[in-house]
C-alpha cells in the first residue's frame, strides 16, 4: 500500500488531530461549554454589581440628566431622633449665650417659630459660653446634632456660630448630608430670629431655597473599567487551565509518545492544536461581545465592534500561546489547576497595580513599560482602562476602528494606543508560541529524553539532515560520565553463533534479504544524574540496562524476547522505536539505522507498535482511534474506511466499534492497542505484552491475529506468557540482567536447557486414598514396581509422586534406552496397573526458570546476594541467590568425608525475583564435584561455636550426576 508522505501527510495528520481535538471538546462538554460561555455568567456580574451601584445613588441625580433643576426648600430644624445615629435622650440643637436677656429671647423665638413644630424646652439646652457647650459635647456624644453660639456685641450686632457634627453615616445604603439635615435649618432660623430682633419686626422673613446645576447624565463608576480585567481575565482562565490540561494530559498519558512513534509530524502536532485553540478562542471571544452588548454596556455599544472584538480575541490568542508554553514545564495534568490559579492571582495583583496607572505614564520609564507589557493581563487592563475611558460620559463617541491608532479621548498621557496594545499582543503571542515549541524540546519528555538547549543553531537541524540529537536527564541536571560496559562473550554457543553471524554480515557488508531488523551490538546505560532540586540534590546511579545485543530478527517470523522483570526488553524495544536513544550500537530495520534521524523517520513509516501499557484516549471510541492512527500513519484517505472496520473485525471490536475507550474492558482496550500496531501492514510491529489481562478465549484470538500478520513482515514479541511464547514464535531470545542468554526455536531451548524429558505414568483403580485396604497395598505394590523399573532402566526416581500418578523427568543423556524402555514399559502396562503414559519435554517455563535462576546466579556472584537456606533439619546456611547444588558446611565425616549437600528449588515470586521453595533430601557430595570458583571466597565457612552466618559451598551443577537430582 502506497502511504501519503510530505505535504499531503501533514495535512492528513493534521486533519485527523484536528477532529480528535473536536471530538475530545465535544465529549467533555461541560468543559467546552465552560470555555465558550463563561463570560456570560462574568458579563451578568458585571452588570448586576453596576446595576447595584446605579441603585445606591438613585437618590442622587448624578446618572440622570438634569436641565431644569428643581430648587429644594430648607427644612425646617429637624427632631433630634431623625439623626441617622443618635442617644436617646437627646437635644434638637443646644446654644450658649443665656446670660443676656436678649439672646434668650432669640433662642425662644427660634423654638416657637420653627415651622410646623414649635421645639419643645426640653429639647433645648443651654449654656453661658462656648467653652462650657464643648466640655458638654464632649461628654455626651451623640446626643444633639447642632450648637449654636450667640454674642452680643452691641445694640446693633450679634453675631452666631454653628457646630454640627459633620461625620456622614449611613443607614440601610443611604448617606446621610449633616450639611443639609441639620446645619442648614439651624442657620436659617438663627439668621431670622437674629434679623426679627435687631430690626424689631417679629414677622420679618424669606424664603431659602436651593437648586443643582443643570448637568448632563454622568457615567460616574464604569463597571467595565474598574473590575472587568479581573473578570475577564477569570473569562480566560477557563480557556487557560483546559489549554494546559489538554497538552498536558496527552504527554502525560503517553499519547503524544505513541503518535510520534507512529511518525507524526511535530508541525501537524503544534499546527492542529493551535487551530483548534484558536477557533474556540475566537468563538468565546465573539460571544463575550455579544453578551457585553446584550447587556448594554456602554462599553460594548460605542466602541467599534471590530476593536473590542479584536482587544479580546488577541488577548485570549495570547493566553493561549502562553497556556501552551507554561505546559513544557507542567508534568500533571492535575497542576493545570494549580498553575491557572497562580497566574490568576498574579495577573489579578498586577492589573490592580496597573489600575492605579504603573507604568503606562510618561514619568515611568520606556523600560517599566516594555517589561509590563509581556504580561498579557496588563494589557488587557490598560486597555479595557482606556475603552471605558472613551465611553465615560453619555457625551464620549467611544473609540472607532479608523481611531485605533489615535489617543483615547480621555488619555491625557496617551502613553500606548489601542493599536500598540494589538501589536504587543500579537507580538508576544507568537513569542509564547517559539518558546512553547523550544521548550517543549529541550525539557525532558516522558522518556526522560530532550534535545540540547541550542538544538536550533545546528543547521543539520533545519535542513531535515540530522541535528536531532537527542540528551538524556534535565536542563538542570548533570549526567554523570556513562561507565564503559565491559565485553562479554556469550557463554551459550546459540547467542555466541547468533552473534558471530551478525559480527560477520556487518564486516562483509553481507545483506540478508530475509533480515528485517539486525541489532547490532546494541547497548543502553542510563546515566546517573544529578539533579539540584529546589532544597535537595537527587542522585543516581548510571544503569546498564541492555548490554550488548547481537541478534537478527528475520522477515515473516515472530522472534519472542522473554525475560524476567527489569531483564531489559523493553529498553531494547524502546531503542527500536526511538523512545531512547541508544548508548553503543545500533540496529538496522529494513536498513534504516536507528542512530540516525533521516533512518528514525524512515523507520517510523514501517512500524507498528503496541506499547506495554494501552495508550488510548478515554473519550476517543475503538473506530476513531484507529482512524487516528490510520491518517498518521499516512494511509489513503479513501482507504481508511475499510481498513479499519477490517482491523475491528479482526479483533472482534465491530460491536464496540462506536464505544468509548474509557467503557471498555481491559483485555478489549489490550485488543485495540494490537489492531492500532497493525494497522497499514507495518513491516515491522513491536508488541510488548499485548496479550496481558485476556482471557483464555480472547488471547487465542489475538494469538491468530499475530499469527496471520506474520506473513510479510516482522513481529518482536515479549510476553510473560510462555505458551504465548511457545505456540506464536518462531524463535525465541531470553534476556536477563541485559543480556541475550539464549537463542534458538522453543524445541531446542526446550532440549538445551530443559533438564529432559518428563514421563507422567497414571493408575487404573481406584487411587484416591479411599479405597479399601487391600485394593491400595495393591496399588501401591504397582507403584513400586513402576518406581523399580524406572530406577534399573534410567537410574531416575520420581519427582513427583502419590497413589494415582508418578512423575519422573528423565535427563537428556538417557534419550538413547528411552525408545526401547516406553516399548517395554507399554508392554507391561497391565502388569502395572498403569491406566496412561504421556512423554513430553519440559516446558518453556522451566527454562526460563533455569535461565533466570542462572542470570540471578551470575549477579548474585557479581554483587554477593545472599538468601538464608533454612534446612528441613533445622540448620540455616546463606547461600548466594540462585545457587542450586549446595554443600552444608561442617558436615564432613568418616563415612561423607566432603560432607553432605542439597538441591535447592527456587520459584519466583509476584514480583519476578528467585526465592527458595524448597530443597531435596541430604546426599554426599561426590568426590568429583568441586565449588564454583566465584563464589569459593565466601563458602564453607564453617562458623560452628563462632559467631556469624554460615556460608554453603555452592558446588558446580555440571559436575553433579546423582539420580535424585534430575
Ligand atoms: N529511565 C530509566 N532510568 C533508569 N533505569 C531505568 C529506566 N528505565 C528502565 N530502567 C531500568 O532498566 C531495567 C530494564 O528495564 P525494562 O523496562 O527494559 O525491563 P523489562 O525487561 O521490560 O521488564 P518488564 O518485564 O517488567 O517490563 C530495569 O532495571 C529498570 O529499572
Amino acid at each position: 500500500m502506497n502511504l501519503l508522505s510530505g505535504i499531503p501527510l501533514l495535512l492528513e495528520q493534521f486533519k485527523a488531530l484536528f477532529k480528535k481535538n473536536f471530538l475530545l471538546s465535544w465529549r467533555n462538554k461541560t468543559a467546552t461549554f465552560l470555555q465558550l460561555f463563561s463570560s456570560f455568567f462574568f458579563i451578568l456580574l458585571i452588570f448586576g454589581i453596576n446595576e447595584a451601584i446605579k441603585a445606591r445613588y438613585s437618590a442622587t441625580t448624578a446618572f440622570k440628566s438634569v436641565t431644569d433643576p428643581k430648587p429644594s426648600i430648607a427644612s425646617p430644624i429637624l427632631p433630634c431622633e431623625e439623626k441617622f445615629y443618635v442617644k436617646l435622650p437627646c437635644f434638637d440643637f443646644v446654644w450658649s449665650g443665656n446670660e443676656s436677656s436678649r439672646i434668650q429671647s432669640i433662642a425662644n423665638a427660634i423654638m416657637a417659630n420653627n415651622p410646623g413644630r414649635p421645639i419643645p424646652s426640653s429639647k433645648v439646652k443651654s449654656f453661658t459660653s462656648r467653652l462650657e457647650v464643648d466640655a458638654w459635647l464632649f461628654s455626651n456624644p451623640m446626643q444633639s446634632p447642632g450648637a449654636l453660639h450667640f454674642v452680643e456685641r452691641n445694640a446693633t450686632v450679634i453675631s452666631y456660630g454653628i457646630q454640627t457634627n459633620s461625620t456622614p453615616v449611613s443607614k440601610r445604603g443611604r448617606y446621610e448630608d449633616p450639611t443639609f439635615k441639620f446645619q442648614v435649618p439651624l442657620q436659617i432660623a438663627a439668621e431670622r430670629e437674629i434679623a426679627r430682633s435687631l430690626i424689631g419686626a417679629p414677622n420679618f422673613s424669606w424664603v431659602v431655597a436651593f437648586k443643582e446645576f443643570a448637568h448632563p447624565a454622568n457615567e460616574l463608576f464604569s463597571a467595565i473599567g474598574t473590575i472587568g480585567p479581573t473578570f475577564f481575565l477569570a473569562t480566560a482562565m477557563f480557556n487557560f487551565v483546559l489549554q494546559i490540561g489538554s497538552l498536558v494530559t496527552e504527554k502525560e498519558l503517553n499519547l503524544r509518545q505513541a503518535m510520534n512513534m507512529m511518525g507524526l509530524y511535530e508541525s501537524a502536532y503544534w499546527l492542529s492544536w493551535i487551530t483548534w485553540e484558536g477557533i474556540t478562542t475566537l468563538i468565546s471571544s465573539l460571544f463575550l461581545v455579544l453578551f457585553g452588548m446584550l447587556f448594554q454596556f456602554d462599553f460594548f455599544l460605542k466602541n467599534s465592534f471590530a476593536v473590542v472584538f479584536l482587544l479580546f480575541f488577541l488577548f485570549e490568542l495570547n493566553m493561549t500561546g502562553f497556556a501552551f508554553m507554561l505546559s513544557a514545564f507542567i508534568s500533571k495534568s492535575s497542576s493545570a489547576t494549580t498553575a491557572g490559579f497562580f497566574i490568576f492571582i498574579v495577573g489579578f495583583l498586577t492589573q490592580l497595580v496597573t489600575a492605579f496607572g504603573f507604568p503606562y505614564k510618561s514619568s515611568f520609564k520606556k523600560y517599566f513599560q516594555i517589561i509590563w507589557s509581556f504580561f498579557p493581563p496588563n494589557l488587557l487592563a490598560k486597555a479595557l482602562d482606556l475603552l471605558s475611558g472613551a465611553t465615560s460620559t453619555r457625551e464620549d463617541a467611544g473609540v472607532s476602528w479608523s481611531r485605533r491608532k489615535e489617543c483615547a479621548p480621555n488619555d491625557n498621557e496617551c502613553v500606548i494606543t489601542i493599536n500598540d496594545i494589538y501589536i504587543w499582543l500579537v507580538a508576544t503571542f507568537f513569542l509564547w508560541f517559539v518558546l512553547a515549541i523550544y521548550f517543549d524540546n529541550i525539557i525532558p519528555n516522558a522518556a526522560g529524553v530532550r534535545k540540547p538547549v541550542f538544538y536550533f543553531l545546528n543547521p543539520r537541524y533545519w535542513t531535515g539532515k540530522g541535528g536531532d540529537k537527542v540528551k538524556e536527564g534535565g536542563i538542570c541536571s548533570c549526567i554523570g560520565s556513562v561507565p564503559p560496559q565491559e565485553q562479554v562473550t556469550p557463554d551459550d554457543e546459540d547467542v555466541l553463533e547468533e552473534e558471530n553471524t551478525v559480527k560477520h554480515q556487518i564486516r562483509e557488508g553481507i545483506v540478508d534479504p530475509a533480515v528485517a531488523v539486525q541489532i547490532h551490538g546494541l547497548a543502553k546505560t542510563y546515566p546517573g544524574t544529578r539533579n539540584i532540586g529546589c532544597c535537595k540534590c537527587k542522585k543516581t546511579n548510571p544503569f546498564h540496562a541492555v548490554k550488548g545485543l547481537w541478534v537478527n530478527f528475520a522477515k515473516d517470523q515472530l522472534f519472542c524476547l522473554l525475560g524476567p522483570n527489569g531483564a531489559g526488553k523493553t529498553t531494547a524495544i524502546n531503542c527500536l522505536t526511538g523512545i531512547t536513544p541508544v548508548t553503543i550500537g545500533d540496529a538496522l530495520v529494513y536498513g534504516h539505522s536507528i542512530r540516525s534521524s533521516i533512518g528514525m523517520s524512515n523507520i517510523r513509516k514501517l512500524i507498528g507498535v503496541c506499547p506495554q501499557f494501552d495508550i488510548l484516549w478515554e473519550a476517543l471510541s475503538g473506530l476513531e482511534h484507529l482512524h487516528l492512527f490510520a491518517s498518521i500513519k499516512g494511509l489513503p484517505p479513501t482507504s481508511i474506511q475499510s481498513i479499519t472496520q477490517k482491523s475491528l473485525d479482526d479483533v472482534k471490536l465491530t460491536e464496540a466499534a462506536k464505544v468509548r475507550a474509557g467503557s471498555y474492558s481491559g483485555g478489549m482496550k489490550r485488543r485495540l492497542s494490537v489492531a492500532i500496531a497493525l494497522i497499514g501492514d507495518p513491516k515491522l510491529v513491536i508488541l510488548d505484552e499485548p496479550t496481558t489481562g485476556m482471557d483464555p478465549i480472547t488471547r487465542r484470538l489475538v494469538w491468530d491475529i499475530i499469527d496471520q500478520a506474520k506473513k510479510g513482515c516482522a513481529i518482536v514479541l515479549t510476553t510473560h506468557s510462555m505458551e504465548e511464547a511457545d505456540i506464536l514464535s518462531d524463535r525465541i531470545g531470553i534476556m536477563a540482567k541485559g543480556r541475550l542468554r539464549c537463542i534458538g526455536t522453543a524445541i531446542r531451548l526446550k532440549s538445551r536447557f530443559g533438564s529432559g524429558f518428563v514421563a507422567h505414568v497414571s493408575f487404573s483403580g481406584n487411587n484416591t486414598g479411599q479405597s479399601p485396604p487391600n485394593e491400595d497395598a495393591i496399588s501401591r505394590t504397582h507403584s513400586e514396581a513402576v518406581k523399580q523399573f524406572f530406577k534399573d532402566h534410567l537410574n531416575v526416581i520420581p519427582k513427583e509422586e502419590n497413589n494415582a500418578f508418578l512423575t519422573f523427568v528423565i535427563p537428556h543423556d538417557r534419550e538413547s534406552h528411552m525408545t526401547n524402555f516406553f516399548e517395554e514399559l507399554q508392554d507391561r502396562e497391565r502388569e502395572f496397573g498403569i491406566s496412561d503414559i504421556q512423554l513430553g519435554l519440559t516446558t518453556l517455563e522451566e527454562v526460563f526458570l533455569n535461565i533466570a535462576k542462572q542470570a540471578e546466579l551470575e549477579s548474585a556472584a557479581a554483587e554477593g546476594t545472599l538468601v538464608t537456606l533454612t534446612l528441613t533439619s533445622g540448620e540455616s546456611v546463606e547461600i548466594p541467590v540462585g545457587a542450586r547444588f549446595v554443600g552444608i558446611p561442617g558436615t564432613e565425616s568418616e563415612e561423607n568425608p566432603r560432607g553432605i549437600m542439597v538441591e535447592v528449588y527456587w520459584e519466583q515470586d509476584d514480583t519476578g525475583a528467585l526465592c527458595i521453595s524448597g530443597h531435596s533430601t541430604k546426599i554426599p557430595i561426590p568426590t568429583n564435584v568441586q565449588p564454583i570458583a566465584s563464589f569459593a571466597s565466601h563458602s564453607g565457612r564453617f562458623r560452628l561455636g563462632q559467631r556469624g552466618p554460615v556460608h554453603g559451598i555452592v558446588l558446580d551443577p555440571s559436575q553433579i550426576d546423582h539420580p535424585n537430582f534430575h
